[in-house]
This record gives C-alpha cells, sequence and structure tokens, in this order.
C-alpha cells in the first residue's frame, strides 16, 4: 500500500518549485527522486525543490539553528545541490507563512549560503537580505553559435557569469549551458546571464542555471547582473558611498535589487503558493528505481 507525502508548488517570478515540507528531515530525497518531481512531464514540475527542515534536524543547518529555526534545502531540477537560491528564500518564506509557521515581518532563513534575513511585506512582497557578492577575477568569454561576449564572474554564494549584449535573442534557445572560453573556467559548473538595457538603472536579463536549463527568473542571477551593471555604470555603492538600486526585468517579472556601500544587497520581489498536494510514494519509488 502507498502512502503519501505532502507537497506544495510555489513561484517567485515564475522560478517554480516544488516544495516538500519534512521539519524532522524524515524524507529521503536524493537526486534521483528530486529530478523525477521536478520534471514537468512526469513528475509535478519545477526548476527546483525546496525541501523545507528544522535546522537543528539537518546535519549541514544545525549551527545555524540558533538564529533560523528552519533551513532551506535547495536542489536543482536536476537534483544537484546549489549554495544558494534567491527566488526560492522568497518562496520558502511565503510557505512558512502559508503554514502558519510565521506571521508577517521579519524572520531568518537558514541556507547553504549562510542565514538570510528575510520580510514579508504588507503589499506580498518579499525582500532578502542576499549579503555581499564576490567579484573573482579572470577573463572568460561566453559564446553563442557565431556571437561571442566578455562575461564577468560574480558569485552569490553560487556562481554567475554576467554578460552585455545588444538584444536578449542573441542568446539563442539556451536549451544547454552556453560554452565558455577557457572551457575549464568553471569546473563546478556556472549560471549564466545576459542582459540588455532597458533605461537608466533598468536591466533585463535571459538566464541558463546551472542545474535547471533557462528558467524564467533568477534571483541570485538578478543580484550578479545588477552588481555587474553597477560597476559597469561606475554606480559601484562602495566607490559612490550612495545606494544603488536597479531594477531587473525577468521573463517572469521583474526584481529589485539595491547595493549599499557596506556591500550588502537586497533583493525583493513576489513569492506565491498556487497549489498543494500529495505525491504517492509508490510512484516515487518506482521513478527513482
Ligand atoms: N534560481 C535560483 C538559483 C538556483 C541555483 C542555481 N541553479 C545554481 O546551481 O547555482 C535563484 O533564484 O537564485
Amino acid at each position: 500500500m502507498s502512502t503519501r507525502i505532502a507537497f506544495l508548488k510555489g513561484h517567485g517570478t515564475e522560478n517554480d518549485f516544488v516544495i516538500v515540507p519534512d521539519p524532522e528531515n524524515a524524507i529521503d530525497l536524493p537526486p534521483a527522486a528530486v529530478a523525477a518531481l521536478c520534471d514537468r512531464r512526469a513528475g509535478i514540475g519545477g526548476d527546483g525543490l525546496l525541501h523545507v527542515v528544522r535546522s537543528a534536524a539537518h546535519p549541514e543547518a544545525a549551527e545555524m539553528a540558533a538564529e533560523a529555526e528552519w533551513f532551506m534545502d535547495y536542489r536543482n531540477g536536476d537534483g544537484s545541490i546549489a549554495e544558494m537560491c534567491g527566488n526560492g528564500v522568497r518562496v520558502f518564506a511565503r510557505y512558512l507563512q502559508h503554514a502558519g509557521l510565521v506571521t508577517e515581518g521579519d524572520l531568518a532563513v537558514a541556507t547553504r549560503g549562510g542565514v538570510k534575513r528575510v520580510h514579508l511585506a504588507k503589499n506580498g512582497d518579499v525582500t532578502v537580505g542576499m549579503g555581499r557578492a564576490r567579484l573573482p577575477e579572470g577573463d572568460v568569454t561566453v559564446s553563442v553559435g557565431e556571437r561571442s561576449w566578455p562575461a564577468r564572474n560574480v558569485n552569490m554564494g553560487n556562481p554567475h557569469a554576467v554578460a552585455f549584449v545588444d538584444d536578449l535573442a542573441h542568446a539563442g534557445n539556451l536549451y544547454a549551458p552556453p560554452p565558455f572560453s577557457p572551457a575549464t573556467a568553471y569546473p563546478d559548473g556556472v549560471n549564466v546571464e545576459f542582459v540588455v538595457d532597458r533605461g537608466p538603472r533598468h536591466v533585463a536579463l535571459r538566464v541558463h542555471e546551472r542545474g535547471s536549463g533557462e528558467t524564467r527568473s533568477c534571483g541570485t542571477g538578478a543580484c550578479a547582473v545588477a552588481v555587474a551593471t553597477a560597476r559597469r555604470d561606475g554606480t559601484d555603492p562602495a566607490v559612490t558611498g550612495t545606494p544603488v538600486t536597479y531594477t531587473v526585468d525577468v521573463p517572469g517579472g521583474r526584481l529589485v535589487i539595491t547595493e549599499r556601500p557596506d556591500g550588502e544587497i537586497e533583493m525583493t520581489g513576489p513569492a506565491v503558493i498556487v497549489a498543494t498536494g500529495e505525491i504517492d510514494t509508490e510512484w516515487l519509488e518506482n521513478a527513482v528505481g
């Protein structure tokens, strides 16, 4: 007889997630199970999965338990693990509110990228303190077909390569990760953002995410883009002493990113729970094989 596991489905600017509440970390979710659940035809479908666990119950988060009760055990759609997911944190916080585990206002969420401070606003927006970006040195070129562009390395806990292009269509179909030169530039893979200008302090992006393919939004990617654009525009707050805000349009909506002179970055955007349901564990066991 099959048993059932509760799940929810949510998204943040259409970066969508299967949410699996599991406070005591009792559900085994190997990569193949995550990939089966995120499969858009044979599973529930999602760019990634948010495993909701009490920090104290997870070996990777126990040290953060005093600061943050809940750990976002984030997985990419292919089952791989990533350090951080910006849209994921907003949706994670929205789930905690939806489940009555937190109320509107401020909370802390443990992630593999450290504890993130989150604010659930009355208007439905969610703001996350994303920490500081690192800008590793290195000249990298990203190509699509005949075109190639220099890419800026920006690390938001997870790696990003940001390329400014004339037209987002030049990024092509993004079915596969765009090739880099040197090919060894990112041994652990990378998320690639293609960026165009839309107006003063306003850009738009398309993204190919490591472990998920082209997605409709990437929160860490939008932060990486804002950071790279500020350096390009001469608005780097560490230099000007003034915070800078960029509006970043993604295919699935809009994110607003502010970087302060101390390097701290805040991201604001929506987060929505769209469905609840039950996973048939017999199906999942068969899918995993
Ligand atoms: N969509 C996420 C990023 C998820 C992780 C990424 N695919 C990686 O492997 O680093 C976001 O909103 O930040």
